[in-house]
C-alpha cells in the first residue's frame, strides 16, 4: 500500500513542470493550489455521496481519485507523505500509550 503510494507520489513529482497539454498532473500544477484544493474538496464530496448511497464500486473509484489528488495537493505543499506517516505512527503511538496507562490503572 506505501508502496503504491510512493510510486504514484515520485510520478507525480516527476510531472511538475512537465507540459500541459501532454500530462492532467502537469496540467494542475500549471492551475495552481486553489485548483488542486478544489479538485481534493470535489472528490471527497464524490466519496461521500458514494460511501451514502452504499455504493462499494462507487466508493472505492471515488477514494482513488481522492488520495490521488490529496497526493498532488501534498506535492503542491511541499510535502512528503513520509512525513503524514510519521504523523499517523507518532499517533499510533499516543493511543498505545493510552492503551498502557488505562491497563496501569485496571
Ligand atoms: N491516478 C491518477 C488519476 N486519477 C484520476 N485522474 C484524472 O483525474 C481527472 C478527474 O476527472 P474529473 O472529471 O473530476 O476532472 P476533469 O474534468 O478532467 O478536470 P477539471 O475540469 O475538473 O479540472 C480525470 O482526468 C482522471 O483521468 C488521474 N490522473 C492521473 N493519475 C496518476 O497520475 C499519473 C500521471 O498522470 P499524467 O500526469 O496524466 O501523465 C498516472 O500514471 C496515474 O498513475
Amino acid at each position: 500500500m506505501t508502496e503504491t503510494l510512493a510510486r504514484l507520489e515520485a510520478t507525480i513529482a516527476a510531472r511538475r513542470g512537465g507540459d500541459p497539454d501532454a500530462s492532467y498532473v502537469a496540467r494542475l500544477f500549471a492551475k495552481g493550489t486553489p485548483k488542486i484544493a478544489q479538485k481534493v474538496g470535489e472528490e471527497a464530496v464524490e466519496a461521500v455521496i458514494a460511501a451514502v448511497a452504499g455504493d462499494r464500486t462507487d466508493l472505492v473509484g471515488e477514494a482513488a481519485d481522492l488520495l490521488f489528488h490529496l497526493t498532488v495537493l501534498l506535492a503542491d505543499a511541499d510535502i512528503p507523505i513520509a512525513e503524514v506517516m510519521t504523523e499517523l505512527d507518532r499517533r499510533e503511538g499516543l493511543s498505545g500509550l493510552a492503551e498502557k496507562a488505562a491497563r496501569t490503572e485496571d
